[in-house]
C-alpha cells in the first residue's frame, strides 16, 4: 500500500471519468514508467528522452542516504551543525518542504535581498556548512550567494573550502569549480532528471539529509508510490490527478492549493514550481495559487475557473463524487506525494498538448537582467513619485499620480472571468513576511485569484507561466531600497541590491513586451511598506 489517495468532485470528477479510460487504453502510466519519450508529441521527444529519470529515482539515488549520513557525521564531529542552502527553484524548493515537514532546521537562502543575505552570513559561521546547489551551475543568484559565504567565512577565519558542498550536474561550471577550489564535497546529480523533478535526487536529498531529515524513508515512500503510479489501471492516482489537473472542460486553469489537515508543511510552494513551469507555455497552462488556509477567498468562494486541491490528512473521509464546482483531495507520505505530483503533471502535460519538461520563457528574463547588469540597473523614468513610492509601469497605469490611483488603475485591468493578479515582491521574505497578507486582501478586493511571489524566487517557479501561459494576468511588482546597507558581491561589478533591482526591471520589461499590464512600485524607503500594504488592502474603504 502506497497510502496515496486522490478523490475528485464536480468538474474534476467528470474530467477523471472522461480521460482516465483512454489514458489506461493508451498505457500512459506504464509508458511513463518505461521512460518512453514520445508521449508528448514529436517536438517534445528529444527533451523528454533525457528528463524521465525520476521514474526510477529510488535506485538512481540509492547511494545518497549513506554518503550524506557519513558527511553529516564528519561535520558534526567538527562542530558543524548549521546547514545553509544556496539555490533557486528546483535546487531549493524540495529541501525546503522536506526539512519543514521533518521539523529539522535548514536555512534556505534563495534570494538576493541584501538584508536577507547579510543575516544568513552573520549567524554562526563557525558552525556552518553551505550547500551550493545548481543543476546548470550557472545561476547568478546561487553563484553570488556562494561568493558571499566564501568571503564572509574567510574574513571570519573559517576555512571556506572545508565548508562548501556543491550539488550540480556532471560537467557543469560548478563541478569544475568544486574541483579547482577543493571544496569539501561534490555531489554530481543525475543529468536525466530535470530541475523541478529533482526532489528525490541529490538536489533534494543532500541538503535535507545534512540537515537531519530521514532521506532513506523518503526514497522508500517514493519507490512504493512509483510502483502504483506505473499501473495501467483506472484506480491509478497519478492518472486520476493528471486528468483532474489537465482535463476539465472548459479548463479550470487556476489551481488553488491549500493545506487542509496534511502533515506536510509547505508542499504548495514545491508543487507550484512543478505545475507552473511544466504547464505554463504556448498560451495555456495551470496557474498554481497557493493560499494560506481554507478560509482564503479562493477556497471559501472559488471562481468558476478554479480547481481547488486540498492536501488532506490520511484519515480524511473521501469527498463524494457529485456536485458543482471542482475539488480534488490528495493525501499520502511526502515521498509518495512528490512521485504522485510528478506523474500527474506529466500526464496533465499530455492532455494539455504541451512539453512538460522545458521552460522556454525563463531565459528571456535572465537575458534582460544580464543586459541591465551590464548597463545601469534602472533605466526607466518614474511616471510619478508619491512620497516614498516611485511609480512605473505600462500604459494602463500611466495616468496615475498617486499610489492609490496606480493600484486602482492596475486592478481595473483584472478580467472578471479569467483574470488573475500576480504580486511580485523583491524584498526580504523573512523580515518583510507580513506583506504576504495582502494576497488575501487583494483576492477579496478583486474577487479573482491572486498569487504572491518573492522575487527573484518566483522567477524560477511561476515566472515561466507569467510569460508563457495565457495572457490573463496583471502584474504588481514591488521593489525597495535596501533596509540597511547594500552588500557588494565579491569579484562582481554589481551588488546584491543592484542584482535584485536588475532582475525586477528585466522581468518587468519582458512582461511588458508580452503586452501584459505591469505596475512597478519602488519604495525609496522601506518604511513605506506599511503605507503600501494599506493601499493594496484598500484600507480607506475603496473597493472595486
Ligand atoms: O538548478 P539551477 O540550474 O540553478 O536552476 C534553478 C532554476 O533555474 C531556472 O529558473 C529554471 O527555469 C528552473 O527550472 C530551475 O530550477
Amino acid at each position: 500500500m502506497s497510502g496515496l489517495s486522490v478523490t475528485a468532485t464536480g468538474d474534476a470528477a467528470r474530467a477523471v471519468s472522461a480521460h482516465v479510460p483512454s489514458l489506461v487504453a493508451d498505457r500512459v502510466a506504464s509508458r511513463v514508467a518505461a521512460q518512453e519519450p514520445d508521449l508528448w508529441g514529436p517536438a517534445a521527444a528529444e527533451e523528454a528522452g533525457k528528463r524521465l529519470g525520476w521514474v526510477d529515482v529510488a535506485s538512481r539515488s540509492a547511494d545518497l542516504p549513506g554518503r550524506v549520513a557519513s558527511l553529516r557525521e564528519e561535520l558534526a564531529a567538527e562542530g558543524v551543525d548549521r546547514v545553509v542552502l544556496c539555490g533557486m527553484g528546483g535546487s531549493s524548493l524540495a529541501p525546503e518542504v522536506i526539512t519543514a515537514t521533518a521539523g529539522v532546521p535548514l536555512v534556505v537562502l534563495d534570494g538576493t535581498d541584501p538584508g536577507q543575505v547579510r543575516r544568513a552570513l552573520t549567524e554562526g559561521l563557525e558552525r556552518t556548512v553551505v550547500v551550493v546547489s545548481s543543476k546548470s551551475g550557472g545561476t547568478v543568484e546561487t553563484d553570488s550567494q556562494r561568493r558571499a559565504f566564501v568571503e564572509a567565512m574567510t574574513a571570519a577565519g573559517v576555512d571556506a573550502a572545508r565548508r562548501v558542498v556543491v550539488v550540480t550536474d556532471p560537467g557543469s561550471p560548478f563541478a569544475q569549480m568544486a574541483r579547482d577550489e577543493g571544496y569539501r564535497a561534490l555531489f554530481e546529480a543525475d543529468p536525466d532528471v530535470g530541475g523541478r523533478y529533482s526532489a528525490l535526487t541529490a538536489f533534494g536529498l543532500v541538503p535535507a539529509g545534512l540537515a537531519g531529515a530521514d532521506v532513506q524513508q523518503l526514497l522508500d515512500e517514493a519507490a512504493e508510490a512509483l510502483e502504483v503510479l506505473a499501473a495501467d489501471d483506472e484506480g491509478n492516482p497519478g492518472l486520476q490527478l493528471g486528468a483532474a489537473l489537465g482535463g476539465t472542460d472548459p479548463l479550470r486553469d487556476k489551481l488553488v492549493l491549500v493545506e487542509d489537515g496534511t502533515p506536510l508543511s509547505g508542499f504548495g510552494a514545491w508543487a507550484e514550481q512543478l505545475v507552473a513551469e511544466s504547464t505554463g507555455k504556448e498560451g495555456t497552462g495551470l496557474l498554481p495559487v497557493v493560499v494560506a488556509g481554507t478560509g482564503s477567498p479562493e477556497v471559501a468562494s472559488p471562481t468558476s475557473d478554479a480547481l481547488v486541491v486540498r492536501l488532506v490528512g490520511d484519515d480524511e473521509e473521501p469527498a463524494d463524487g457529485g456536485g458543482a464546482g471542482a475539488e480534488v483531495r490528495t493525501s499520502g507520505s511526502l515521498g509518495g506525494q512528490m512521485a504522485l505530483w510528478e506523474t500527474a503533471v506529466a500526464v496533465a502535460g499530455r492532455l494539455l498538448g504541451i512539453n512538460p519538461f522545458d521552460q522556454p520563457d525563463v531565459e528571456s528574463a535572465k537575458q534582460a537582467t544580464r543586459e541591465l547588469l551590464e548597463g545601469s540597473p534602472e533605466t526607466e523614468e518614474a511616471l510619478a513619485v508619491d512620497g516614498d513610492v516611485e511609480i512605473r509601469g505600462t500604459s494602463e497605469v500611466a495616468g496615475a499620480a498617486t499610489l492609490e490611483e496606480a493600484v486602482d488603475a492596475l486592478l481595473a485591468q483584472v478580467d472578471g472571468d479569467r483574470g488573475y493578479l500576480a504580486v511580485m515582491a523583491y524584498l526580504d521574505r523573512e523580515a518583510d513576511a507580513d506583506l504576504e497578507g495582502v494576497r488575501e486582501d487583494l483576492a477579496a478586493r478583486t474577487g479573482r485569484p491572486v498569487t504572491f511571489g518573492w522575487g527573484p524566487r518566483f522567477l524560477h517557479s511561476t515566472g515561466q507561466y507569467h510569460k508563457g501561459g495565457p495572457a490573463t494576468g496583471v502584474y504588481l511588482q514591488v521593489t525597495s531600497e535596501p533596509a540597511g546597507e547594500d552588500l557588494p558581491i565579491s569579484g562582481r561589478p554589481f551588488t546584491f541590491g543592484g542584482l535584485q533591482r536588475a532582475q525586477a526591471a528585466g522581468d518587468a520589461a519582458v512582461l511588458a513586451d508580452h503586452g501584459r499590464p505591469v505596475l512597478r512600485l519602488h519604495l525609496t524607503d522601506r518604511s513605506a511598506l506599511g503605507r503600501l500594504r494599506a493601499a493594496l488592502a484598500g484600507a480607506d474603504g475603496r473597493t472595486r
